[in-house]
This record gives C-alpha cells, sequence and structure tokens, in this order.
C-alpha cells in the first residue's frame, strides 16, 4: 500500500532568509505513530504546517493520502486533523458547540452521535455545556483535540501534544492516541519528551536544523537502548587490558583506574559471568561496579551532539 503522508525535496524559507527546512524526504505509512523529535527550532512545527496547508512550502512536494498539499489543497486538509501547541479555543464557546463548529468547517453534515462519541472518548461528555474558559489546561487540551477530530480525518498531527500536561495526563494521553491508532488513524507527533516518543512511536524521526537526519522503527531503536555498560572500579590501576581478556569488549579509562564492559541486554548472553571468572584468573581485583543503560535520550543527545 502506498504511504499515506509522502514528503519529496521538501523546503521551506521563511521570508526573513532563514532555510527552515532543507530537502526534507519522508514517507509515513498508514496507521503508524510516528514521533518527530527535534530541539526548539529544529524544523518540526513547520514540517507539520506544511503538510496542514498553514504554511506554503519554498520546494518540493508533499500528498497527503495521494492527494497533493497545494495543488489538491481542499481534498489534502480535509484527512488532516491538526492539534497546535498552542491552546487556541474560543475561550466563551462551550465544548459542543466548538467541537460542532469545526466539523462544519470542513463542509461534514451534522452528526450529533459522532460528536458526542468523540467527546466521550475524550472524558469531555460532562462538560460538553461548560464555556471552555472555565476549563483546566488538560481538558483544554482535550478540547482542541476534539477539535481535530470532529471532521474524522484519517491523519492527526499533534504538536507537543503533552506540553505542560501533568504525568497522569499525559498518560491518559497516550492511551488515548493508540486508542485513536487502534480506529486506523496515522498519526504524527512532535515531542520534546524522549520518554514520550519511546513509549508511542512505532517510528522516530530526528530533524535538526531543518534537515532530518535519522529515520527508524523503534524495534530498532530498541536494539541500541538494549546497550548497556558494566563499569568495574579497579582496586589497582592497570596499564593496558590483560591480553587474557582481549576476548571481551573492554576499554580501560584513561586514569587506567576502571574497565568499561559493553554489552547487549537483548542478548541471549551478557558475557558478564566470563568476563568475572577471567577477571579472577588473570588476578584482577575490583572494590565496586555500576551499570548503565543508554536510553533513547543518550541517543538523542549524542546524535544532536555529533550533528551540530
Ligand atoms: N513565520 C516565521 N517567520 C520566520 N521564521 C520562522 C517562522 N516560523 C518559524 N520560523 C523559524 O523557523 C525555524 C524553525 O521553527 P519551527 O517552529 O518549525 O521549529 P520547531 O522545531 O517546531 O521548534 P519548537 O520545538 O521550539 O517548537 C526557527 O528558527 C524559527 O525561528
Amino acid at each position: 500500500m502506498p504511504p499515506i503522508i509522502s514528503v519529496e525535496n521538501l523546503s521551506k524559507t521563511y521570508a526573513t532568509g532563514l532555510p527552515a527546512l532543507k530537502s526534507i524526504d519522508l514517507s509515513i505509512d498508514r496507521g503508524e505513530i510516528f514521533a518527530l523529535l527535534g530541539p526548539n527550532g529544529a524544523g518540526k512545527t513547520t514540517l507539520i504546517s506544511i503538510l496542514c496547508g498553514i504554511v506554503t512550502p519554498s520546494e518540493g512536494r508533499a500528498s497527503i493520502d495521494g492527494h497533493d498539499i497545494v495543488r489538491d489543497y481542499r481534498a489534502a486538509r480535509a484527512l488532516v486533523g491538526l492539534v497546535p501547541q498552542e491552546l487556541t479555543t474560543d475561550h466563551f464557546e462551550s465544548v459542543w458547540s466548538t467541537t460542532s463548529f469545526s466539523r462544519g468547517l470542513f463542509g461534514k453534515p451534522k452528526d450529533p452521535a459522532k460528536i458526542e462519541r468523540i467527546l466521550r472518548d475524550l472524558s469531555l461528555w460532562e462538560k460538553k455545556d461548560a464555556q471552555i474558559r472555565t476549563l483546566s489546561g488538560g481538558m483544554k487540551r482535550r478540547v482542541l483535540i476534539a477539535k481535530a477530530l470532529a471532521h474524522e480525518p484519517r491523519v492527526l498531527f499533534l504538536d507537543e501534544p503533552t506540553a505542560g500536561v501533568d504525568v497522569g495526563l499525559r498518560r491518559d494521553m497516550w492511551a488515548l492516541v493508540r486508542g485513536l491508532r487502534e480506529t486506523g488513524v496515522t498519526i504524527i507527533l512532535t515531542t520534546h519528551y524522549i520518554e514520550e516518543a519511546e513509549e508511542m512511536a512505532d517510528r522516530v524521526g530526528v530533524i535538526l536544523g531543518g534537515e532530518i537526519i535519522l529515520t527508524e522503527d523503534k524495534a530498532a531503536l530498541m536494539a541500541k537502548l538494549g546497550q548497556k555498560q558494566l563499569t568495574l572500579q579497579l582496586a589497582e590501576p592497570l596499564g593496558a587490558v590483560p591480553p587474557a581478556l582481549a576476548g571481551h569488549q573492554l576499554e580501560l579509562a584513561d586514569d587506567g583506574c576502571s574497565l568499561v564492559y559493553t554489552y547487549d541486554t537483548q542478548g541471549d548472553r551478557t558475557g558478564i559471568t566470563g568476563l568475572l571468572t577471567d577477571l579472577a584468573a588473570a588476578g584482577i581485583h575490583f572494590k565496586d561496579l555500576q551499570t548503565k543503560q543508554s536510553s533513547l535520550e543518550d541517543i538523542f543527545v549524542g546524535l544532536v551532539g555529533a550533528n551540530r
């Protein structure tokens, strides 16, 4: 099946002369949850805004379910729901009317049962008649999601969906997004919370300085996450790794006081037992040890640092 979103050679230079996106190529499959990670100013919102028809690209092409986002704007836009980063809602409207109005904007016939379903799924039903200004920040964010879903989009863009949201609500939001995916909606989210991408995404893209520097399946990332390091603090410093230990993936710290062993937590065998046996046989004693798991955050920080 062709990808639901296809982006080719997409660039954006703002009137200020700033190149916010540089020749982006990207394909998003139907039904996947794709997390777009990147530091402030990397170009995430610009990319989403172009795909939603809010910002015009300077170069290149993008299509949503085969509809070109420029030439076939209406058809492309009708397939998309956008939950913006900032809380922009009409404060004096009720939850019900603002959500129903959003559906009407896309020319969809009134469907109170559909709106009710959306509000119930978002735990907003009890608040359907409340003015938006009376809601908490977390509820307002859910109203934005309700509005974005009102016209039954096939693709949902969530720009920083859980910024400023407490931990409990963040987990609720994750469950909600997973539920949406179950209904066949493709989800693209931007986030600064690496944990969020780790928790939810099928695939992760890293954008930096307007360029996508990596897209990878979460499974592949998990293999990277599976790396662990065991650091052994030695009782006596060493000048070099003894030849008897050459078979192990060991590195000696510069001061010779610790040995670092890197291993794969997802492998059948970590090799730790063999290492400890060989260390004892070589007469090497250690006074302390610690292990450290590399997280998606470590990988992300490493990637961003290496590409700056
Ligand atoms: N309307 C605009 N005019 C000029 N420059 C802009 C405009 N909008 C964004 N930019 C610039 O384009 C670059 C990319 O911004 P963008 O908002 O896409 O980044 P982002 O990755 O979403 O950042 P954040 O994580 O801070 O939301 C930034 O340098 C920003 O200052």
